[in-house]
């Protein structure tokens, strides 16, 4: 039976493509357009983690700690990575690629995409309806200082991303910057009968 890791690093570039980057960057938004492009299952990991555990993720933050929301992360994670369907297109949670060796996992497992769209355009996307959603911002004094003050922290993480996109993350130019980089993302096939 292969180990995890080899199951993950055999799908080489044209495994999973995952989306990295800061809470409001698109990761739910693009990553959705992309897998309708490519054809591919999406996958939200926050949606996975809170299917798995039958608990939303701020109750397992407000409950359990940080520390048991990455440790379940970090799980639904690899199974995610190692499962046998089709290649994913997978919006990850914005720390994520923080915590364990989450971020080398995603660069094994296919192409990683940094979303680092300029802070005051993410305080714009995160109205308070928006904040209320997301437990570390919603425990933050303001959105825009808590965005800067995490990315400082996290954009050494981000940054190990293979391709970066800013301001222009839509699906024409992250297409078009996948095609340039090489990564061979072929359509999902139909099921073999
Ligand atoms: N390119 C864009 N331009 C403007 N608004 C956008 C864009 N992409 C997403 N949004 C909006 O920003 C908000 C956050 O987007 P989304 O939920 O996709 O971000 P996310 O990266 O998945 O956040 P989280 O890490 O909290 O899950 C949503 O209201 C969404 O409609
Ligand atoms: O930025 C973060 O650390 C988080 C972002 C969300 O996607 C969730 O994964 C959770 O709220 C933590
Ligand atoms: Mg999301």
């Amino acid at each position: 039976m292969p180990l995890l890791s080899d199951t993950i690093i055999s799908r080489g570039g044209s495994g999973h493509l995952s989306l990295v980057g800061l809470p409001g960057a698109g990761k739910t938004t693009l990553g959705r357009q992309l897998a309708a492009h490519f054809n591919r299952p999406f996958l939200d990991l926050d949606v996975a983690i809170e299917a798995r555990t039958g608990r939303s993720v701020r109750a397992i933050f407000v409950e359990d700690g940080e520390a048991s929301f990455r440790a379940v992360e970090a799980a639904v994670l690899r199974d995610a990575l190692a499962h046998a369907g089709p290649p994913l297109v997978l919006a990850t949670g914005g720390g994520t690629p923080c915590f364990h060796d989450n971020m080398a996992l995603l660069n094994q497992a296919g192409p990683t995409l940094w979303l680092d769209v300029p802070i005051e355009a993410l305080a714009a996307r995160l109205p308070p309806e928006e904040v209320a959603k997301r437990p570390l911002l919603a425990a933050a004094g303001g959105a825009e200082a808590w965005l800067r003050e995490t990315l400082a922290a996290r954009s050494k993480f981000y940054a190990q991303a293979r391709l970066r996109c800013g301001a222009a993350c839509t699906l024409p130019a992250v297409v078009a910057q996948l095609a340039g980089a090489g990564f061979a993302l072929p359509a999902t096939l139909p099921p073999a009968s």
